[in-house]
């Protein structure tokens, strides 16, 4: 897809295409709309970010609470988006052993509770091994220090995601 195609877009179907590059946050695309055209694809990229950055402090938490836990009740549910499913299971997550998956739980929940927040982490980037140790990792982390990184993830995922949907033009080669 290349950025003509991108600017050429009505809102309608620009939400329909890049609403979940931000997980569950089709708000972010339908702002990001109103500002093309986009000199091209890095520069689309960079408004999603933009506007990420500008958010309030309660607005970032917003973002980092639409995301479903790894290898989580929504996992096993089967209610998660296409996208978290591929990069969950892309990650090992979908075929844990029953140890493994209560100690992620153990750990999410105990993360969740110190930071009023998921765990949040680029899983096509992690694998079964690495999300735990990560996780277990941050933990240890001041609430100021993750909150910042967990923001970098969510852009490592919607990185990711913008490069499945605009194809080999983006990131430039
Ligand atoms: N809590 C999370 O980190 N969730 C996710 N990471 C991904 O890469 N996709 C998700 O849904």
């Amino acid at each position: 897809m290349d950025i003509e195609k991108v600017n050429s877009m009505d809102f309608r179907e620009f939400v329909d295409v890049f609403g979940n590059v931000i997980e569950r946050c089709p708000l972010i695309a339908a702002a990001v709309w109103s500002q093309r055209p986009f000199s091209n694809l890095e520069d689309l990229e960079k408004h999603f970010f933009a506007f990420i950055d500008a958010l309030p402090l309660s607005g970032r938490e917003g973002i980092l609470r639409c995301h479903p836990d790894l290898a989580g009740p929504e996992l096993q549910r089967g209610t998660l988006t296409p996208e978290s499913q591929r990069e969950q299971s892309g990650a090992g997550l979908m075929n844990l052993g029953a140890a493994e998956r209560l100690r992620l739980a153990e750990l999410n929940a105990r993360y969740q509770a110190r930071f009023g927040f998921p765990f949040v982490l680029a899983a096509r980037l992690s694998d079964r091994e690495a999300v735990p140790r990560e996780l277990a990792r941050r933990l240890r982390c001041l609430r100021a220090q993750e909150l910042s990184t967990a923001m970098d993830e969510v852009k490592k995922i919607g990185r990711l995601r913008l490069a499945d949907l605009l194809g080999s033009d983006f990131p430039k080669p």
